[in-house]
């Protein structure tokens, strides 16, 4: 089978900071990936290599079987993306916002509005959806933002925190969305903090520790010796050699009492 994505000795830097290190994987279609790290482990800067939008340094990078090429824009098609943090255009309604963003992705204006409506009825946002953006909730947003990345129907999906903001019912729609996604043979490449959901959600969890792959596979597979009650949030903290939670926040506490601490 060819990888949806493959990654061999990728490298990268900033100034004197060595962000990846050889970042080496490689991603079956219909699979959904948990890209998983500390602040600052060159997650997105991956992501942003992969969608072009940055230059790796060192290594290769292929993408349905082809070599990437950041000039190439067909492979760009296939792809989703849903940013950490988007600016969405906030004087636009949805309607019009997402009508712009699948003619980005070469829908027709009709085709484009049509389907646009169609998935923001289904998530329950057609009440709003002629509506300016800049009044809408952060769980609205991010659901304009996961139906920006599915206009164009894309193989390869980049969704980055897809859950945040959305209240418990509409996160249990995006997860089934996910599910039935992949199977359909969609390859999902997620990034998250949440790391129930990941593990919840993952066939595959990625965690990338300072620009290396520290751990790569099914959770029961790299969990080891971790208790699987205590699951991946503590395979986590063992991977990143990082125990002091406890410590840490008595000590933020206690600043934030100041002479006002109490025993
Ligand atoms: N354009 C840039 N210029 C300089 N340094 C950068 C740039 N982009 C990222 N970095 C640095 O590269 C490192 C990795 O950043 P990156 O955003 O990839 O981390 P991340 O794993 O996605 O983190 P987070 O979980 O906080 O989103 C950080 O130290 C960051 O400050």
């Amino acid at each position: 089978m060819t990888p949806a994505i493959s990654l061999d000795h990728v490298t990268k830097h900033f100034g004197n900071k060595q962000v990846l290190q050889g970042v080496s994987f490689s991603i079956d279609p219909g699979t959904i990936v948990g890209y998983i790290g500390p602040n600052g482990a060159g997650k997105s800067t991956t992501v942003k290599i992969i969608l072009g939008l940055l230059q790796q340094d060192g290594g290769t990078i292929n993408l349905f079987g082809t070599p990437l090429r950041p000039e190439d824009n067909d492979y760009k098609r296939r792809i989703g993306y849903v940013p950490e943090s988007a600016d969405v255009f906030d004087a636009l309604t949805a309607r019009e916002y997402l009508t712009l963003i699948g003619q980005v992705y070469g829908l027709s204006a009709d085709v484009a509005e049509a389907k646009a409506q169609g998935l923001a009825t289904v998530v329950g946002l057609a009440p709003a959806f002629d509506r300016r953006i800049a009044g809408y909730s952060k769980g609205m947003r991010q659901l304009v933002l996961i139906i920006a990345s599915l206009l164009h129907n894309p193989d390869l999906l980049f969704w980055d925190e897809p859950l945040n903001g959305l209240d418990a019912n509409t996160v249990l729609i995006v997860e089934e969305i996910l599910q039935e996604l992949r199977n359909r043979g969609k390859t999902i490449f997620y990034s998250s903090h949440i790391m129930d959901v990941v593990q919840k959600l993952s066939d595959r969890i990625i965690l990338l520790n300072d620009g290396v792959v520290a751990a790569d596979g099914a959770f029961k597979d790299i969990a080891g010796a971790v208790d699987a009650n205590a699951g991946l949030q503590e395979l986590f903290s063992q991977l990143t050699g990082f125990n002091e939670h406890g410590q840490r926040a008595k000590e933020f506490v206690d600043l934030v009492m100041g002479g006002d601490a109490h025993d």
